[in-house]
């Protein structure tokens, strides 16, 4: 790999956890692990590559701002949050979820607007509006589950991947509006400036994934 730096921002928890084997792969080892360090940036055994420890919806706008060269968000950031000036690179295959309306069995029955708890406002508007069925929209930031339980909502618009969440709660998938997986992202100018590292560890990671080494 050659010398250019090469910035990466990704974010803790599940994307990290799942990025790890992908970067490892590629030669790429984080010399610090984000759940026991406070560093926000994070050198790896190559000096010319850092990693970037954001909130995952900060992600885009770091890459977007050149902040970042790549970056690891879900589609759901990325849907939400339009994306413009970001290129997917590549479909990671990693934190694979549904975007989905979920609320009580029969709440999407009712006549007239319904009301709609949700961190996805966009998504969810656009999901809706193609429906041709009129909302309310209700901004939460997490825990969008509780909302149908003391009736702030009628449903809510979130991430399911088992379910589980939705069940202990007494709530069920209702409507699929996007299966969702981490992209790879990068910028114009990083595409431009360092497209031979960036085309490098791209054709790297693209032969991992179709190898199915995972
Ligand atoms: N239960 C889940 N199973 C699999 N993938 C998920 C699940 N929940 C979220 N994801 C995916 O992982 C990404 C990161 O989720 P994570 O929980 O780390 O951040 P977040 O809490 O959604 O974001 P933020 O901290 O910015 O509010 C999401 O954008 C989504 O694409
Ligand atoms: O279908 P499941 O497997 O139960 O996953 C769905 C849950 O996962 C996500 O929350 P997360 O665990 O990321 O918590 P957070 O939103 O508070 O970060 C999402 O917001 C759901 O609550």
């Amino acid at each position: 790999m050659s010398q250019k730096n090469i910035i990466i921002a990704l974010s803790k928890g599940r994307i990290f956890k799942d990025t790890l084997p992908l970067l490892a792969h590629v030669g790429i080892h984080p010399q610090d692990d984000p759940e026991s360090t406070r560093k926000l940036i994070l050198d790896t055994n190559h000096p010319h590559i850092k990693l970037l420890i954001l909130r995952a919806s900060d992600v885009p706008t770091y890459v977007q701002y050149g902040a970042a060269d790549l970056g690891v968000a879900g589609k759901d950031v990325l849907m939400e949050q339009g994306g413009d000036g970001l290129f997917e690179l590549l479909d990671l295959n990693i934190a694979c979820c549904r975007l989905m309306v979920a609320g009580r069995p029969g709440c999407l029955d009712k006549p007239g607007r319904l009301r709609v708890a949700t961190k996805y406002t966009h998504s969810a508007e656009c999901y809706f509006a193609e429906q041709g069925r009129q909302i309310e929209l209700i901004k939460l930031y997490g825990s969008m589950e509780l909302a149908p339980l003391v009736d702030l909502a009628d449903c809510i618009v979130d991430v399911v991947d088992t379910g589980n969440t939705l069940r202990a709660n007494g709530l069920e998938p209702l409507l699929h509006i996007a299966d969702i997986s981490s992209r790879l992202i990068v910028n114009r100018a990083a595409q431009k400036l360092k497209h031979a590292e960036i085309s490098e560890l791209v054709s790297s990671l693209e032969q991992y994934l179709q190898g199915g080494a995972r």
